[in-house]
């Protein structure tokens, strides 16, 4: 237990450090604490004493010894948050923004078994785009064309939005596309008018929340996990 807080401090520490550099609050940085869930082996194994406390709903308290030692973030999810709260403290303003023209990444970042799956998706076992529990991705679909029926309804018409999505993997330094398995890796690019861009990789075109799952749920189905970046080394994977 002592050595997990030495490592988790460590961990959290270079987290803010990163954080310093950081000008502005053009990037947040939000804290989801997991609950120790039975069967998982995360467990605190009879031990109760937890290795950390939410003290404040942007502060961490780790119980280290023989100090213990306070972090500060944008924001602290603690284990009781809903998965609809979660959205609404990270995704619900990038969402918002992406609609009035600002681009906006998610990124999940967490050890194996640190639940970025669930809060990025949902439950493993369950169709994550009717559950309760379902992650930030498809609420995001369901808040992003909530916000754009409105808009098109509110211009009479006039208006209108055209959505396409890519799913690719980052993997060794190599881009795939994920939405067309048979593709070489792919070549990152950047130009005026776009931006940056993956040069060559598949755009849905998609039309609702429900178009958009559709195409999430292709990708599961062909096995793939999501991976937008990995760190082979260490086994910890990313969402975004
Ligand atoms: N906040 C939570 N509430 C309830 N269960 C959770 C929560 N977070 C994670 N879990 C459960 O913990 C287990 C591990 O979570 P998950 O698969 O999301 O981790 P992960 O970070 O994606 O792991 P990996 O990197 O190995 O894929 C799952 O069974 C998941 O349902």
């Amino acid at each position: 237990m002592t050595t997990k807080v030495k490592e988790l401090g460590e961990s959290l520490m270079q987290q803010q450090q990163g954080l310093k550099s950081c000008e502005g609050d053009s990037i947040k940085v939000f804290v989801r604490v997991r609950p120790l869930t039975k069967g998982s082996g995360l467990t605190t194994d009879g031990d109760q004493g937890q290795c950390l406390t939410v003290t404040a709903t942007n502060t961490i308290r780790l119980n280290s010894k023989p100090e213990p030692r306070t972090f500060i973030y944008d924001h602290v999810a603690d284990m009781e948050t809903s998965q609809d709260s979660v959205f609404s403290s990270v995704a619900k303003n990038i969402v918002e923004s992406c609609v009035n023209g600002y681009n906006g990444t998610i990124f999940a970042y967490g050890q194996t078994g640190s639940g970025k799956t669930f809060t990025m998706l949902g439950p493993s076992d369950s169709d994550n785009f009717t559950d309760d529990q379902r992650g930030v991705i498809p609420r995001s679909f369901e808040y992003l064309f909530y916000l754009i029926n409105g808009e098109v309804e509110r211009s009479g018409n006039s208006k209108s939005f055209l959505c396409k999505c890519s799913f690719i993997e980052i993997y060794n330094e190599q881009i795939f596309d994920l939405l067309d398995s048979a593709s070489a890796s792919l070549f990152l690019r950047e130009n005026i008018k776009k931006g940056v861009f993956v040069e060559g990789a598949v755009e849905k075109f998609v039309t609702s929340a429900a178009e958009a799952y559709q195409v999430l749920k292709f990708i599961s189905m062909l096995n793939y996990t999501m991976i937008l970046y990995w760190q082979p080394s260490n086994s910890r994977k990313s969402w975004a």
